[in-house]
């Protein structure tokens, strides 16, 4: 891939050669490249897409996963969020343990390898609720990967119990659970953090529970909410404070931006100053600067469909993203927010959205293994030669 710097901006070509040199991006370049627009973005996402080439060649990657939101109950009300609801509010829900194993295996039976579990801060949960979780459905579903509790639920058990984060995370890890969403990261700066949510989690706190699970054995992905009060310096930094955890523990599986969902979020609703969600060239540079940024220490940045909808983020694929993420069959904590790109994307239609950009779809497990074996999902296969669960279509709704 032939990348011309010759007619960019030359601050933006010195950033871009010294990384084509292999260089690693400081954070006050990576902030320069994070504000680029017209020819010095595209140049960005053309160094993106050309590292993407170099790790992991034309494959992009999805998960045959479900979300399972087992309480939208949450005593944090964390002011961007409108998943989160007061006990007695008429929608308030929790879901028995009997409700959240049936959701698993339905989702097994549809070809799932995973299940992605998270819920709110339920005042009336003991913290060995997110054991029994995991026992649960490992006791009937050995196989399925757990993927769950952000590390604000992790801070909350631990707390609740009066356990270290290691032993309550090692806790887990013997139960059966798998890996650890990233998520709760949202921006990692105090004064953004204030505005977003008041006192959860510190930065701190997010940092040594994610070091926490990879010193337990137990990897995570990292995400980054953007769109709202925060600005390029932020997301540098951001990003940065994650790279270096990765260099200590190598525990982070990928890096997932997360476009704020503005429409019915309180913080938008009730500031003049919070911005509605990202503009598309922020998109862009975002996971177009993540790539960048991550090469040699992250491999894999994530787009999330939910968040950007299939269009970008199927066009995502040429400017550094080489993972689709879920199919998911639920969501909720979007849907709150008025996302309009629906609850899921089959594996067909992951399928077609690689394949049609013009690469090449790979169905991985939760930790990026092949999940080629289990993978009977392909478009091209008469209806009859497929899966059970392909050809039966079980619909998710019915328990949703
Ligand atoms: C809803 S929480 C669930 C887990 C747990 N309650 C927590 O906050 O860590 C998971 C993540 O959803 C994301 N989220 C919530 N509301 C959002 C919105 N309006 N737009 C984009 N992402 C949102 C945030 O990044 C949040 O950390
Ligand atoms: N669960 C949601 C995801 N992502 C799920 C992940 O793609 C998957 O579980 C992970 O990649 C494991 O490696 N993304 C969203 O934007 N919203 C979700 O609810
Ligand atoms: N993508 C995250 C999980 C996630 C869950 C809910 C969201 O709203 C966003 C992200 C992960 O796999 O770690
Ligand atoms: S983001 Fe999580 S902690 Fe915050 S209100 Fe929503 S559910 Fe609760």
């Amino acid at each position: 891939m032939i990348i011309n710097l010759s007619n960019i901006a030359t601050p933006i070509a010195k950033i871009l050669d010294s990384v084509l040199c292999g260089s690693e991006l400081t954070e006050q370049d990576a902030t320069a490249l994070l504000q680029c627009d017209g020819k010095e973005l595209k140049a960005v996402m053309d160094v993106a897409h050309s590292l993407r080439l170099k790790t992991n060649g034309k494959t992009t990657s999805y998960v045959v996963t479900r979300n399972i939101n087992f309480t939208n109950v949450c005593y944090m009300a964390c002011r961007f969020c409108n998943y989160g609801k007061a006990k007695d509010d008429a929608s308030a829900e929790l879901l028995s343990l009997n409700e959240i194993v049936a959701r698993a295996s339905q989702a097994h039976q549809r070809g799932a390898t995973e299940v992605c579990i998270q819920g709110g801060l339920h005042p009336d949960i003991s913290p060995y609720f997110y054991r029994d979780i995991v026992q649960a459905i490992k006791n009937e579903l050995p196989e399925l990967h757990i993927h769950a509790f952000s590390p604000f639920e992790i801070y909350y058990g631990a707390r609740k119990s009066r356990t270290s984060y290691v032993d309550f995370l090692a806790d887990l890890k013997q139960a059966g659970l798998g890996s650890v969403p990233g998520t709760a990261a949202e921006i990692l700066d105090t004064q953004v953090r204030q505005r977003l949510t008041k006192n959860k989690l510190s930065t701190q706190a997010w940092l040594e529970i994610i070091e926490a699970a990879h010193q337990v054995g137990l990897a995570s992905t990292a995400t980054m909410m953007y769109g709202h009060v925060d600005s390029a310096h932020h997301w540098a930094d951001h990003m940065v404070r994650i790279r270096e955890l990765q260099k200590r523990t190598g525990g982070f599986t990928e890096f997932v931006p997360l476009g704020f969902i503005h429409y019915d979020s309180p913080l938008y609703l009730e500031s003049t100053d919070v911005r509605p969600g990202p503009t598309r060239r922020e998109h862009m540079a975002i996971h177009a600067v993540a790539r960048i940024l991550f090469h040699g220490h992250i491999d894999n940045i994530q787009a999330s469909w939910v968040k950007l909808g299939p269009q970008l983020a199927m066009e995502s694929q040429a400017y550094g993203v080489n993972d689709l993420g879920g199919t998911l069959m639920n969501e909720s904590i979007s849907r709150a927010a008025g996302a309009l790109y629906g609850q899921e994307v089959t594996a067909d239609e992951m399928q077609k959205m690689i394949r049609s950009a013009g690469y090449l779809p790979r169905q991985r497990t939760t930790l990026y293994g092949d999940a080629a074996s289990i993978n009977e999902a392909c478009p091209d296969k008469p209806l009859e030669q497929r899966s059970p669960w392909q050809q039966q279509q079980i619909p998710v709704w019915e328990v949703a």
